[in-house]
């Protein structure tokens, strides 16, 4: 029977969470680091733990099918390598940073400029796109230091928390591109393991939609049930329960977890009480 074959970061910011959705999707995994491959008990599936940055090349080659990756490695190495779903971890930009000390009035100062990156490709489109004319310098790391030793005017390099421009006294000044961690597909992938990937993807969309909500039980006299259930939106609309108390009723609802406060303060100032907000695991529609 076959197998999907799936890259997974085999370690740094990747691993972690790429292992987690996997476990939250019910598939179990043997054995994580020190193996380059492991399968999967339940589900066909093999894991194959490699660098982040030489996903691209595996999965345009069709040596493995499908990947966990950074949105903007896929940007930078892999323009068209296909994205089947957006994860929702690893959130970060691509930005274009300069001394603090330097003034900055439009892109058009770049011209001439000497910029450090990890990012040559992405770096390259964007002057392109501009009209740019700068010198690259590329660097496999710790580029934000460049601009303080005196090789680089500029960097385009990862901010998340922007710590790390901070410390090294610079600006963020133009954002390339967004990215989170992705499930992205080879462009080779056989007809039986792209049906394996859509069952795979089926599942994570389940995990991904229960992750962003909360399940809400409450109780409430009848009389404001009417005013409650508006604030409720509910996947249909929220279930409504008699409770044995005559007069009262319970309701089960659903909400996005971003809305969460706000629901809630509007639900006790309507006369609920009793309000449970629970996590919920998986979520099919
Ligand atoms: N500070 C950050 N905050 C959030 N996400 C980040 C941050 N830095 C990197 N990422 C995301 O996580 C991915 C992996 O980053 P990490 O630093 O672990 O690996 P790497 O050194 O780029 O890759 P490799 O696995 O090839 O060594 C990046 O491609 C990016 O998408
Ligand atoms: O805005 P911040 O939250 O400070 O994050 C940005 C930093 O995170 C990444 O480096 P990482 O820590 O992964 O180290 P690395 O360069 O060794 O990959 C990235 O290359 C930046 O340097
Ligand atoms: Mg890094």
């Amino acid at each position: 029977m076959s197998k999907l074959k799936i890259a997974v970061q085999k370690s740094g910011r990747l691993h972690d969470d790429s292992m987690k959705i996997l476990n939250e999707v019910g598939i179990s995994i043997d054995n994580g680091r020190d193996q380059l491959k492991a399968s999967a008990k339940n589900f066909p599936l093999e894991v194959f733990y490699l660098r982040n940055g030489d996903i691209p090349q595996y999965l345009l080659d069709g040596v493995i099918d499908a990947a966990i990756i950074g949105e903007n490695v896929l940007i930078e190495k892999g323009n068209s390598i296909s994205i089947v779903e957006k994860l929702g971890f690893s959130s970060c930009r691509v930005s274009l940073a300069i001394p603090k000390t330097d003034s900055y009035t439009s892109i058009q100062d770049l011209n001439g400029k000497r910029i450090a990156t990890s990012y040559p490709n992405t770096v390259n489109a964007f002057l392109d796109k501009n009209n740019i004319e700068a010198q690259l310098h590329i660097i496999n790391g710790s580029v934000e230091i460049t601009p303080n030793i005196g090789l680089a005017d500029a960097i385009v390099d990862i901010v998340s928390s922007g710590s790390t421009l901070f410390k090294n006294n610079l600006q963020e000044v133009e954002v390339l591109l967004q990215s989170e961690a992705v499930l992205a597909v080879s462009p080779q992938i056989g007809t039986e393991e792209k049906a394996i990937l859509d069952s795979l993807q089926f599942r994570l969309q389940s995990v991904l939609k229960a992750r962003k909500s909360r399940y809400v039980l409450l109780n409430a006299p009848n009389d404001k049930l009417e005013r409650i259930i508006e604030i409720l939106p509910g996947m249909k609309s929220p279930t409504v329960l008699p409770l044995a108390a005559p007069g009262w009723s319970s309701l089960h609802s659903v909400i996005d977890k971003n809305d969460f406060w706000e629901i809630i303060d509007a639900l006790k100032k309507a006369g609920a009480e009793g309000i449970l907000v629970c996590p919920i695991e998986n979520m099919v529609s």
